[in-house]
């Protein structure tokens, strides 16, 4: 599964797992309310007595199935709006059940079509309906019920959670869910911009900022560098100590790029290659920057690897490049001219500087 569709059903499953709550608070409080339409009626319970032991078996099962349903199932999407379906259907049953009572039947209505706006917007809504009114004239057709819009006080009373408290747990759940999404809208985009193994910004990612540094540096004149660090002899570590080992050399230079300054912009290029844009520093600073972190690698206890060292190449900003990528040819030349002079230094050949 693709980040975005896990992203997609983490949400659906978040939605699933906070309506189980309120599904079992609606569908108790709606046993309840038939219950004392049904028992301040005159026949109510003996007029249809098929009917209370299936209203006992949805209001006090179903929340639990839909949840086990939502939970288990790969097709989150379906299954959440499969069940709001379902309470749509379940409570155009019980509209007829309590002889089309105004207050009740109301609160029932809208509360479901709340729910459904709130999970699938307007398609929802109408699906909803549409099997709320299917759901009304099949019982209507089993029970033929009697008509009878008023409501006794009790059935009123009854009534008031639904109408006061059940919004409430509503926007509870929205605003958890709000939360949620805002938390793993911020996990996926750490995924696309960063590096899984390394943590540094990911090539694609590099590249757009250093884009936006070339323009905007361009504009304003700061001093800016651009260097590229390459491990050397990469391919001897994992051969002399596997792949795993060459890993953690990949991470453990990962993060100690990520300790530079704030401001600098360090992304994976390819697979032992990092660039790293150093804004507002000239070629001096970025010199003393570069041999800094050249001794650093060199110096640092890799686990495994008694000798690890990196070369790089750096090279500043000038009028000479007409775009980001000939600025950062300049610094791969650079490397190339480290790698080709013994490895393990710092170059920037101004001299070579070429368009
Ligand atoms: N462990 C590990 N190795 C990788 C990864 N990506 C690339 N490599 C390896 O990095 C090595 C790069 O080898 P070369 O391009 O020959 O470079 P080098 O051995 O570092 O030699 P110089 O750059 O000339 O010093 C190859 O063996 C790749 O398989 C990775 O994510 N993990």
């Amino acid at each position: 599964m693709d980040s975005e569709s896990q992203f997609r059903n983490n949400a659906l499953k978040g939605i699933a797992y906070y309506s189980y709550a309120a599904r079992i608070f609606a569908y108790l409080i709606g046993l309840a309310v038939v219950i004392t339409v049904l028992g301040v009626s005159d026949d109510g319970y003996h007029k249809i007595p098929i009917a209370m032991p299936f209203l006992f078996i949805v209001c006090l099962a179903w929340p639990h199935i839909a949840y086990q349903w939502a939970k288990r199932s790969n097709v989150t999407t379906k299954v959440v709006t499969s069940s709001l379906l379902f309470d749509a259907f379940f409570t155009g049953l019980w509209v007829p059940l309590m002889s089309f009572e105004l207050i009740p039947s109301t609160v029932f209505i809208t509360a479901v079509m709340m729910n459904n706006i709130s999970t699938g917007g307007l398609k929802l809504f109408l699906h909803g309906f549409i099997a709320m009114i299917l759901a009304i004239i099949l019982s209507s057709l089993l029970i033929n019920p009697s008509f009878q819009f008023e409501s006794n006080i009790l059935v009123i009373l009854v009534c008031i959670p639904m109408i006061t408290i059940y919004p409430m747990v509503l926007a509870t759940i929205n605003y958890k869910l709000t939360r949620l999404l805002i938390f793993q809208k911020g996990k996926l985009l750490q995924l696309s911009r960063n590096d899984s193994l390394t943590g540094v910004f990911s090539r694609r990612y590099w590249e757009q900022r250093l884009l936006g540094e070339f323009n905007r540096c361009k504009r304003s004149g700061e001093k800016t560098c651009v260097m590229m660090v390459d491990i050397d002899n990469f391919k001897n570590i994992n051969d002399t100590y596997g792949h795993l080992v060459g890993d953690n050399v990949l991470r453990q230079l990962g993060s100690i790029l990520q300790g530079l300054r704030n401001s600098d912009i360090a992304g994976r290029y390819g697979g032992e290659e990092f660039a790293i844009l150093l804004p507002n520093s000239d070629l001096e600073e970025s010199l003393l920057v570069a041999e800094r972190l050249r001794q650093k690698i060199e110096h640092t206890k890799f686990e495994k690897v008694d000798r690890c060292t990196i070369s790089i190449g750096i090279a500043p900003l000038s009028a000479q490049f007409s775009n980001a990528y000939k600025w950062l040819d300049q610094a791969d030349k650079a490397l190339y001219q480290a790698k080709a002079n013994g490895r393990n230094r710092v170059c920037s050949e101004l001299s070579q500087i070429e368009d």
